[in-house]
This record gives C-alpha cells, structure tokens and sequence, in this order.
C-alpha cells in the first residue's frame, strides 16, 4: 500500500512516520538496485519464459491425459455394452441425487447425525461470535496502545486471554464434530448400501450378469468412494455455512460503522468475478468421478493378482500383470497431473480475483470514507482513526474471505459433484437389479448380434478351414522348435535364488531325488519321493483329495521351498502349468491365448491370428468361442466363457506355448471324452510331454506311468499297461 496514504491517515504518529518512510526508502532502494531498462526486460524475459513453459507443460500434460484414455483401457468391461448416463455436472440432476443420499444419511430430526449436524451449527455460530468479539477486542487494543492507556490496555489484554479459552475448545471440537458427522454419514450410508447390496443375490448380479446394471469397481464404490462423498458432505456443510453466517453478520456490523456503500461494492465485485470464474471452471465434478474410476480399476488389477496368485505364478505371469499394473497406474498418474495442473490454474485465478484484487477492493472500500470525510471520520483524532481503521480492517478481511469462500465453494461442489455421481449410479444400479429380480434376458437372434462378432475370425478371408489339421499342427510344432530360443530371451532366468534345503538342478527331463513334500503349515504330505520322467513319456498322479498333487507342482515350479533332496528339471520356461482354476487375464480375446505373452511378443515371433485360430479350433471344433467373439474383443471373460471354454482357452494356451513339459492339474474336466482326446492327441503331435493329475481311470490310455500317493505320505510309481489298467479303480495297491 501507499505508505504516504498510511501517513496521511495517522498524521500525529511520529513513530510511524519514521517506520514508513523507511520502508518507502528501502523499497526505493530495491527499485534503483537494478539498472531499471536490464531489469525490466529480466522481468520481460522471465514473464514470457514462465507463461511458454506453462503453456508447454499444460498442452503435454492434457496430449498425456487424453492417451491415457485412449490406450489403456484395461478394465473389465464390455465395449459393446451402450454407455451409462453419467451426469457430473452441478444441475437439477445432481441435487435431486444429492436430496436422495442426505435422506439416507439423515433418516429423520431425531436421529444421532440430525442432533451432530445441529451441535455443529451451534459451534459454528459460536466461532463466528468469538471472532467478532476478537475483532473488537484488537481494535481496542490498537487504540489504547497508540494512547498509551496502560491500564485499559492490561484489561484488553485479559479479555484476550479469557476469548482465547472458548476459542480454543471451539475450533478442535469444529474439526472433531464434522470429522464425526462424515464418520456417521459413511456409516449410514454403508449399512444401506450394505442392505441392498448384499440382499439374496444382488451382489452376484450385480458384479455378473452384463447389461446397463454391471456395476464397475463395485468394491471402490462402496468403500472408497461413499467414504470420500461423506467427508465432502460434511466439509461442505462447515465451509458452507461459516462463510453465510459470517457474511450475514460482518454485514450487519459493516453497515452499522461504514454504512451500505462498502459492502455492497464488496458483493458487486464477487457477483462479477463469480461469473468470470464460472466462465472458465473445467469440468472437475467428472474429473473427480474418473479419477475414483481410475483409482477403482488400478484396486482391481491388484486383488486380481492377490486372488489369482498361484494361477499367475505357475504361469510365471509376472512380467505380463507387471505391465497390465504399471498401465493401470499411469492412468491415475497421467489422469491426476492432469487434474493438479488444472487445479494450478485456477488456483492462479482464485488467488488473483479472489484473494488480492479482493483485498485491493476491500482497501478501497474502507479508506475511501476516511479519505473523503464521510460517515463522521473528518472529526475523528488518530486513535479514534486507528481504532476505526484497525476494527474496519478486520471486519472487512472477515467479509471479503467470507465472500471469497462462498466464491470457492464451487470448486468444493463440483468435486462433490463428481462422488455423488459414483455414489447414486451405485444406488440406482442395485434399485435397478432389485426391480429386474425376477425379469427374463432378451433373447437376440443371430442376426442381431453386433457386428464385432460378425467380423469373428471364424468367416475371416485368410482362414483356411479345409487345411490338413496334422500337417499344421507338424508345421507348427517345427516353428515352435524354432522360436524356443527366441522365447528364452525373454526371461532372464540363468541365476534362480533357490529357497528351502534341497537342490534344484537344470536339466532335459523331470527327476526327483529323495524329495519330501512338505506343507507351508508343515505337516508331511509326501516322504522320500523319487521318479524321473524322460521327454515323450506321460505320466499320471492319482490320490485323495488333499494328498499332496498339486503341491508337487508347487515345488516343480518353486512356489513352494525345496524342503530337501534334488530336483532335476528344464528351465522354467520350458515346463507350462495348467491349473485347476483357469486363469484368465484383463484384456482381449487374442490375450487369453498368448498370455502371458503380449500383442507384441506374438508378433516377434511371427505367429498370427491365424495361427491362434487354428490351436483354437483344434479344442473347439464347433467354434462355440469364435462365433461370438473377435480377436479384439475385451470382455470380463470370468464371466462371459463357459466352464468348458475357460478349459478350451487354457489348453489352445497351451499349444500356443508349445512347452517340452506340461503340467495338467485336472483340467479337462469340463470338456467331453471326445475333445479330451483330441487334446492329449493333438499334446502328441506337438511333442509335450505331460504330467497330468486326475481322478478318471480311462486317461491311463494316454499315459505311460502312474504316480499315486495315498495321502499319509507314501506313494508308488508304476508302469501302465493301457489295455490292462484302463478299467481298474485308482487306488494304492
Ligand atoms: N498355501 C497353503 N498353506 C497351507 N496348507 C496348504 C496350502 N496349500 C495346500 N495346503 C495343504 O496341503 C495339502 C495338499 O494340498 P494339495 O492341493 O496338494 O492337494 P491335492 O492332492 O492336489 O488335492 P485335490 O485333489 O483336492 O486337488 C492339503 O491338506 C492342503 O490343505
């Protein structure tokens, strides 16, 4: 500020006087340090400098943004499905949303968040008071100060004191009872979300069956983002009305010391920059629903790998969930750059219109009526003025931050905005799956299936269905022998950190040595266990259920330790599993089948969608998957295949990979005698060698030796004689 227009107000103060006319000499100081053309084109130089870089960086940061979207779209979601109205905006539709969640979270006046919400508004009120008499208090202050009046000025000092205990107990209880009020509100809500969700079978339809009701992120819905609505809601509620109350009562007092005029050029002012404000707002309300969204996705790629851990690991799927995580993560990355960039700029408004052309105005509108005379202030001595203009000062800060929150509050609501979008889209769809209980599913005919799966590779131009299936499959195997080398490069997997107290050795077939299967909770499955299997000769494990199967498996692929003895076998990539529960990856069709290769690992090989269409078509005949979906479909393939499918994708997986070893943890199960046999056939033709555990006698046909453990930790190995052994039950001898 003019510090001569600060003296002219107080001219007897001598003491200020001095004190401004240094602080005018030290600012001339700071004027002249600088040759004033080379300071002023530094300025020039670093104003534009600053502005390109910025625009540079938003320009980026939106081109990163809108990538993102386009690439990685790795959720479980169905593309053909028409896109749910999502509203985000701050309109009719949003109030009447948010009508509907504060009547769930306040049921009725008498309940516990009713009398929190109006314990809040009492200390509100409160706060409000204390800080008017606070304000009153320091102007008295500042009077009897510059009149040296030591006694009254001890008593202020005392009020002070004695305001600053109340002040104190109001402000930590406001910040405990709206942290409270949001705790109670996430409660209700979560217990009638909880309610409707989790009655019969919603939850299953709801994260199942497809449709417009499929409720996406179901779980970040319910936990994160109802908790995220009610701190907003009550945060809301205390900015909202602190700043009402306030402008209410600064107001008040402001007319009765300044009259009308200063306040209302006050209110002209933020009516305008309100406007210019709302003229350049960015859509944050849907920012905000999609960074929840975001947020959603990257929770469900983890839990995916928390839940299929063993599947992924015996498929050594490290690389390929790294990448589908890392993806998923610089969503959020790209996503909330772009956002705090936004939130920078408007930040940079707020600050200028809001804050100090505030402040500038708010000066104006009080030193005016002292400049002018007006309002009694000509006859006024410096401590009266002093009084006035500290008392003023206050009051008028008070109301232009009272306004300026108000102003604000807008950020706060579209941001809210977008969590009562994700909130009530999660009501709406259970309302919706509740009231479509009992409906039947549409039927659609043949010709009415979307054109994506008209264009299923099945009619593709390329794919010759007349081709001899065994010489193919002979070709296939020799390109395979081919890329072997190509497709070792890929792991890195020479020095194995080896756990436990056995020893494992590389080498061209499977043997153990003296090797005891043993339990993370340690109890024995199996003792002293010692078998080789040489390339080109199956063998099937039988035993009860619990005896230890899988868990040799565990040990063949280093899940589990080595407890102790050797383990002889051929480098990881060579040996595939196949487990009991198929695992299927986020992504597109093409992906189920060369996990956990990628796109573009399938195409350094040179293998083609024709290729995986011939290895499908080998498990599935009658093309029950590609008649309904194309290479690039992306679907929630948990739910879209079939038991029987999943156990086809697995196996056409299998022959994609084309191992020396294959592990097959009963996982023809689901599919017909016929395709089964099709399948250790086609296993034949392509070289694998198989471990296969299962339960049914008339697969000794296609396996040379037996391994049968009899679940109190012995076990037996023997030679099969097919014809003889085929009707036999599995049982120890
Ligand atoms: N992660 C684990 N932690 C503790 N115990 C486990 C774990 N995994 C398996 N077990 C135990 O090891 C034993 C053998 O399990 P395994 O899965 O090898 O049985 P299985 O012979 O394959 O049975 P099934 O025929 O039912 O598949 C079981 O008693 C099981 O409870």
């Amino acid at each position: 500020m003019d510090t001569n227009l600060v003296s002219s107000l107080i001219p007897d103060n001598r003491a200020f006087k001095r004190a401004s006319s240094k602080l005018a000499a030290l600012f001339s100081a700071t004027q002249h340090r600088l040759p004033t053309t080379i300071g002023k084109k530094v300025l020039l130089l670093a104003a534009i400098g600053g502005g390109a870089f910025s625009l540079v960086r938003f320009i980026k940061t939106k081109k990163n943004n809108k990538q993102s979207a386009l690439v990685l779209d790795i959720k479980d979601k169905d593309k053909d499905q028409p896109k749910k109205k999502n509203v985000t905006r701050v309109d009719a539709v949003f109030f009447r949303r948010l009508a509907k969640i504060v009547k769930i979270c306040i049921p009725s006046m008498r309940s516990k968040e009713f009398l929190s919400l109006l314990y809040l508004t009492a200390l509100l009120f409160a706060r409000t008071m204390l800080s008017v008499s606070i304000a009153e208090i320091a102007g008295k202050n500042a009077q009897n100060l510059v009149a040296r009046k030591w006694k009254e000025m001890g008593e202020g000092v005392l009020k002070f004191a004695l305001v600053s205990v109340p002040a104190s107990f109001v402000n930590s209880s406001l910040k405990y009872e709206t942290d409270m009020l949001a705790l109670r509100f996430r409660k209700r809500l979560s217990e009638y979300v909880h309610k409707e969700y989790l009655e019969g079978v919603n939850f299953y339809k709801a994260s199942h069956l497809g449709g417009s009701d499929k409720i996406d992120n179901a779980d970040q819905r319910v936990t994160s983002d109802i908790e995220q609505f009610c701190n907003s809601m009550s945060n809301l509620y205390t900015t909202l009305f602190k700043p009402v109350l306030d402008l209410v009562l600064f107001t008040r007092k402001l007319v009765v010391v300044m009259g009308w005029g200063s306040p209302l050029l006050m209110f002209g002012y933020f009516i305008v920059s309100g406007f210019l404000k709302k003229l350049i707002m960015p859509p944050f309300g849907r920012l905000t629903a999609k960074q929840s969204e975001l947020e959603g996705n990257y929770r469900t790629v983890h839990q995916r790998l928390i839940t299929n851990a063993e599947e992924i690991a015996f498929y050594d799927g490290s690389r390929k969930e790294r990448q589908i995580i890392n993806l998923s993560f610089g969503d959020i990355y790209n996503h909330t750059s772009y956002v705090s960039y936004l939130k920078c700029l408007v930040g940079i408004f707020d600050g200028f219109l809001v804050k100090y052309c505030a402040s500038i105005v708010g000066y104006g509108c009080m030193v005016l009526p002292i400049y002018f005379g007006i309002r009694g202030s000509s006859g006024k001595d410096s401590t009266e003025l002093t009084k006035d203009y500290i008392r003023n000062t206050q009051l008028m800060v008070a109301l232009s931050q009272a306004i300026g929150q108000l102003v604000l509050l807008g950020n706060k609501i579209t941001n809210m905005a977008g969590y009562t979008s994700r909130v009530s889209e999660l009501l709406e769809m259970i309302k919706s799956i509740k009231e479509r209980g009992t409906s039947q599913f549409t039927i659609v005919h043949e010709d009415e299936i979307p054109l994506s799966s008209a264009n299923s590779p099945m009619i593709s131009d390329k794919y010759d269905a007349a081709v001899d299936m065994s010489a193919w499959l002979q070709e296939w195997r020799r390109r395979s022998d081919e890329l072997r080398a190509v497709k070792r490069s890929l792991y890195n997997n020479t020095v194995r950190q080896v756990s436990g107290g056995g020893t494992f050795v590389e080498g061209d077939y499977i043997k153990f040595e003296d090797v005891s299967i043993v339990s993370p909770e340690g109890k024995l499955l199996v003792s002293d266990l010692s078998f080789q299997v040489n390339p080109n000769s199956n063998v099937m494990i039988t035993g009860p259920n619990g005896s230890g199967k899988s868990s040799l498996f565990r040990i063949l692929g280093e899940l589990w330790p080595l407890h102790c003895g050797t383990v002889i076998k051929p480098r990881k990539e060579d040996i595939l599993f196949v487990p009991q529960k198929p695992y299927l990856v986020l992504g597109t069709l093409r992906d189920q089948i060369i996990y956990p290769h990628n796109a573009e690992d399938m195409k350094k090989f040179g293998v083609t969608d024709d290729d995986l269409q011939h290895l499908l078509t080998t498990v599935d005949p009658n093309g029950t998957i590609l008649r309904q979906w194309s290479w690039d479909n992306r679907k929630d393939w948990n739910s879209a295949f079939s038991g029987g499918q999943k156990q086809r994708i697995a196996m056409a997986r299998l022959f994609y990979h084309r191992p020396q070893f294959a592990i097959l943890d009963e996982c023809t199960s689901a599919v017909s005698d016929e395709v089964e046999d099709k399948i250790y056939n086609t296993c034949k033709v392509l070289g694998i060698t198989l471990f296969t555990v299962s339960h049914r006698p008339q697969l000794r046909a296609h396996h040379d030796y037996q391994l049968l453990f009899d679940g109190r930790g012995k076990w037996e190995w023997t030679k099969i004689n097919a014809a003889e052994d085929m009707k036999k039950p599995l049982s120890f001898k």
